[in-house]
């Protein structure tokens, strides 16, 4: 298949590498340093998936031939622009859209009319290492998918053409799975707030107590607001339910069980990738998200309130906080 992939960093990369590797006619959009470092020595994936450089992928600036499937693979507060800026080649071919939080796939679809639009979740942790090199830290699943029924023909078309390259599944109830992994990023915070991988948050029992309440919380507004939450990765409706009515105490049970399944590999994971490098980051679609939910419910969120503040605060000194601060400033 020709397929285009929009967005050159951690994931982008990876998927463009592991579709070159299968075979697949590659057209990846990148920019700067990175544009420059994959045109003259290709691009280097290296990690859970195996080691590959890629052959016949191509860089490109901005797309000029149509693709038979199109990646959108940019952060949620980027995903407006790059919408805008390739618009007129994606208008009219498929969309694929890797983004975390609620709203990627309703904002292609209304900004790509004759487009069909359908999302990606992926549990794939990958980190965008230097220019024209991605390393992947955990090899985990991808879950396609659209709407709230089960997945159509198109949907699961593309996810036979793509299983090959890497591991995906056509799931159903999409809409819930957005949300069950709205609770899976709340791993992305601390580390953005603190400099540190999830694996040694979580390691941390302070730290790690703040994460269990912010997702609790997140929990009981996807509750308030009448989602059925999707199945990801063990996780559903039922034990997500139930998380949220447990002691705390038993509830830390869930974090520590998402950094056993990610491994020893430091994992920093996408937010704090973006402070790294200088960059705003996607936290008011993931905590804040929670927040806005929460409003809509007619509620407080405020552990996801307050991790969304401090994430912009560092985003603001490029100060990181630690443990003990974060605990102290919870606490206000
Ligand atoms: N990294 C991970 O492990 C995971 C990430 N995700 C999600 O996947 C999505 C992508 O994340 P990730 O790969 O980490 O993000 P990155 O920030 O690593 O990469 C995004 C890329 O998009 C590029 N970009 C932004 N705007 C445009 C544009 N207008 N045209 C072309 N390129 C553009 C950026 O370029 P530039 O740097 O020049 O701005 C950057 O290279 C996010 O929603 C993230 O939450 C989900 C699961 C795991
Ligand atoms: C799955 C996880 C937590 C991988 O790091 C992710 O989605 C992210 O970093 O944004």
């Amino acid at each position: 298949m020709r397929i285009a992939v929009i967005g050159a960093g951690a994931l982008g990369c990876t998927f463009a590498a592991l579709l070159d590797r299968a075979g697949h006619e590659v057209v990846l959009v990148a920019r700067g340093a990175q544009l420059d470092a994959i045109t003259a020595s290709g691009l280097r994936l290296t990690g859970g998936f195996g080691d590959w450089r890629t052959r016949q992928l191509v860089a490109v600036p901005a797309l000029d031939t149509p693709a038979e499937l199109a990646i959108l693979a940019v952060k949620a507060q980027d995903a407006a622009a790059a919408l805008a800026e390739h618009g007129r080649t994606l208008d009219g071919i498929p969309v694929l859209v890797v983004q975390n939080g609620l709203d990627g796939v309703s904002a292609a679809r209304a900004a790509l009319p004759t487009s069909s639009c359908f999302g990606a979740l992926s549990i794939i942790a990958a980190s965008y290492l230097e220019p024209g090199s991605v390393t992947v830290t955990t090899p985990a699943p991808t879950y396609i998918g659209r709407g709230a029924g089960e997945p159509d023909a198109e949907v699961r078309r593309f996810t036979a053409e793509l299983a090959p390259a890497f591991p995906a599944e056509a799931i159903g109830n999409f809409v819930g799975a957005q949300w069950t992994k709205l609770i899976v990023n709340q791993l992305n915070a601390l580390p953005a707030i603190t400099g540190r991988s999830v694996q040694e948050v979580i390691a941390d029992r302070g730290l790690r107590m703040v994460m269990t309440r912010s997702m609790r919380e997140a929990v009981r507004v996807g509750v308030a607001r009448g989602i059925r939450f999707g199945s990801l990765q063990g996780l559903s409706d039922r034990n997500l339910r139930l998380f949220a009515r447990v002691p705390a105490l038993l509830g830390q049970m869930l974090p520590l069980r998402f950094a056993a399944r990610m491994g020893s590999v430091p994992n920093p994971g996408s937010t704090l990738q973006s402070l790294k490098r200088g960059q705003r980051t996607e936290i008011d679609f993931l905590n804040g998200a929670v927040v806005r939910e929460a409003r809509l419910a007619g509620r407080d969120a405020p552990v996801n309130a307050a991790l969304t503040e401090l994430v912009h605060e560092v985003e603001r000194t490029g100060m990181f906080l630690s443990p003990t601060e974060v605990l102290e400033r919870l606490a206000r």
